[in-house]
């Protein structure tokens, strides 16, 4: 419902004044809370994500004015305003002053209250698109289409998950685009316009998951030196995208088995709880099956996890889709490294198209990155590869790295029907005949390969 996304926290001591703003602001679809003085107010400001107060000045115990001033202090992205009778004018404006964003007179028509509160929910949308877009231009564009079944199939279940709620755990080697594919389940679903927040389980250490996690309160811990907002509040609405899940300390597993289960969190160093509304994503790239054998994982976690599990296919075992990513890569690379490349020479393509590549997509895009660095006046030369050793070895050594017969075969069709190619001046029917296969079955490994008649 339109404006649902906007809480207003209203603050007055007198209950009928709290009553009418309530009926008047969820009518016009918002969310609202109320408390009848300055310190009820910073208690449901600490439990729950608030986006305006609206204050009352005088109330017995903590006044508006200063609530003013520790909101501002603590919550600096919170907007106030401030509800005054029409003798304390002189104190709204001095309010302004110190951070609220307006006063409204309480004998006014209450049309202009609502007319202020839209602008500043339409405000806050803005920034939440220009946050989403800054968080988009971190997330690099994805190339998402396919030309085999398998991950066609698995994009279908994505776009299936995305338009349910459903916890999801997504495995796959490292560098098969686990983070990519949980970006897109996001994307696809009603909770694209909230956040995406990705969590790298295995970049904290144990002592500092937790906080990162649920976040923590001001002297909570020794250096917890003002109030942190966790990972999970930060997707409150959105989708929580933890990858490495596998690598997650014991502790943390059944705090996040509670977490999943109440739908609830609690700060370090707070009792409070804090209600949230999030669909979690997963990745590994371990067994946790197995781990959960060995005591590395907790059963119950998995299960609550998995509630469906999408494996993500090795780019070796989707080669059809390589010269399509390599094309993606090599457009995408040249903006960024604002270096043009017009051709690739055939050597280096078969290479690239024959390599098996073990570090899946990342490994992709990281070497035709350092080629395109490589290149001289817009190509990229075999002769130019070779003194980087690295990447030689692996695209440029020919059969060393090919660990499978099957691999082989394709290494060799490959290089066989290239050369044959050429022989014939690209010419798919006569190369088609003296290879002894149809036309079509040519063009099939044509495509299969990428290469170009
Ligand atoms: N389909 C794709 N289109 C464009 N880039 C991709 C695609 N898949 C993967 N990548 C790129 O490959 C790199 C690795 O992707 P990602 O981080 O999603 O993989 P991962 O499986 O989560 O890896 P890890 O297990 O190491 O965290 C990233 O730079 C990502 O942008």
């Amino acid at each position: 419902m339109e404006n649902r996304d906007f809480k207003i926290l209203v603050v007055d001591d007198e209950v009928e004044y709290q009553n009418v703003l309530s009926i008047v602001f969820e009518n016009c679809g918002y969310i609202v809370r109320t408390a009848s003085d300055g310190s009820k107010a910073l208690r449901i400001l600490s439990e729950e994500m608030i986006n305006l107060v609206i204050t009352d000045l005088k109330m017995p115990g903590l006044g508006g004015q200063e609530l003013v001033r520790i909101v501002k202090e603590k919550y600096p992205d919170i907007e106030i305003m401030i509800a005054t009778a029409y003798g304390t004018i002189d104190s709204a404006v001095e309010t302004v002053k110190n951070g609220a964003v307006g006063y409204f007179v309480k004998s006014d028509d209450l049309t202009k209250l609502v007319t202020d509160v839209d602008r500043l929910a339409k405000e806050y949308r803005k920034q939440q698109k220009t946050k989403k877009l800054v968080r988009q231009e971190n997330f690099p564009e994805a190339f998402l289409d396919t030309s085999n079944k398998e991950f066609a199939a698995v994009l279908k279940t994505c776009e299936k998950a995305a338009r349910s709620n459903i916890d999801v755990l997504l495995i796959g080697e490292s560098g098969v685009g686990k983070e990519v594919i949980a970006h897109y389940i996001h994307e696809n679903g009603g909770r694209k316009n909230r956040p995406f927040i990705p969590v790298n389980c295995q970049a904290f250490s144990s002592g500092t998951i937790e906080s990162e996690l649920f976040g923590h309160e001001k002297g909570a811990f020794t250096g917890a030196l003002s109030q942190r907002i966790g990972r999970f509040e930060e997707a409150d609405g959105g989708t929580l995208f933890l990858d490495e899940v596998g690598d997650l300390p014991m502790e943390t597993q059944g705090k996040l088995l509670r977490t999943l289960e109440n739908r609830t969190i609690e700060r370090i160093g707070s009792n409070k709880t804090i209600s949230l509304d999030i669909r979690l994503i997963s990745a590994t790239n371990k067994e946790l099956s197995e781990q959960t054998k060995v005591g590395m994982f907790r059963e119950d976690l998995l299960y609550r996890i998995n509630a469906l599990t999408i494996t993500i296919p090795p780019l070796r075992e989707r080669r059809e889709d390589i010269p399509c990513l390599i094309d993606f890569f090599l457009k995408k690379i040249q903006t960024e490294q604002k270096k043009k490349v017009i051709s690739v020479d055939e050597e280096v393509m078969t290479g690239l198209l024959g390599y098996n590549y073990p570090g899946n997509v990342r490994e992709l895009k990281n070497i035709l990155e350092r080629l395109v660095v490589l290149s001289e006046d817009g190509i990229i030369r075999h002769s130019d590869v070779l003194p980087d050793k690295q990447i030689a070895e692996r695209i440029c050594s020919g059969a060393e790295n090919i660990q499978s017969l099957h691999d082989a075969r394709d290494f060799f069709e490959s290089r066989f029907i290239s050369k044959k190619l050429r022989e014939y001046d690209g010419n798919v029917t006569r190369t088609a005949k003296e290879l002894s296969i149809t036309p079509r079955q040519l063009w099939n490994k044509i495509n299969k390969y990428g290469l170009k008649p």
